[in-house]
């Protein structure tokens, strides 16, 4: 199975993507906000900065929960019992999440802040 052609690992990686969205209520729910963030995006036209930031923290948060995804699935899977390390392991995952989650919060209140107070575009 490894090193098989480009179109067929492509395919692999959509797959994932919509395994995640048809089983993760979080993957669709932060999907929906990074799509959001995308009509903002083209409504407002900021300077390239602000897209980068943004699609930036989106990309960051949906890679972060599609490796949460990733794991929770393993881990099910390998050890369905109870063990305080899955435990660990599961939290730790989420915890990145959550982390990248709250960077993307932050980085949306700045953009918000610099749309509200009206200073120029950073060029
Ligand atoms: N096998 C296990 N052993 C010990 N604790 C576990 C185990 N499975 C789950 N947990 C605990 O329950 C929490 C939730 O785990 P679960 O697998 O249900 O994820 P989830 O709530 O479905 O997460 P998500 O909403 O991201 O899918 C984990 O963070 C962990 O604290």
């Amino acid at each position: 199975m490894k090193n098989q052609p480009f179109p067929k690992r492509f395919s692999y990686s959509l797959q994932g993507i919509r395994t995640a969205w048809q089983l993760e209520a979080s993957f669709r729910f932060q999907s929906l906000m990074a799509l959001a963030a995308v009509v903002l995006l083209i409504a407002l036209r900021p300077p390239a900065i602000w897209w980068a930031l943004l699609l930036l923290n989106c990309g960051l948060v949906l890679a972060a929960e599609l490796f949460n995804t990733a794991l929770e699935h393993a881990l099910d899977h390998l050890h369905p019992e109870i063990h305080p390390a899955i435990k660990i392991s599961k939290d730790c995952a989420a915890g990145a999440v959550l982390v990248f989650s709250l960077t993307a919060v932050g980085t949306f209140l700045a953009f918000v802040w610099s749309m509200a107070v009206r200073t120029p575009w950073p060029r």
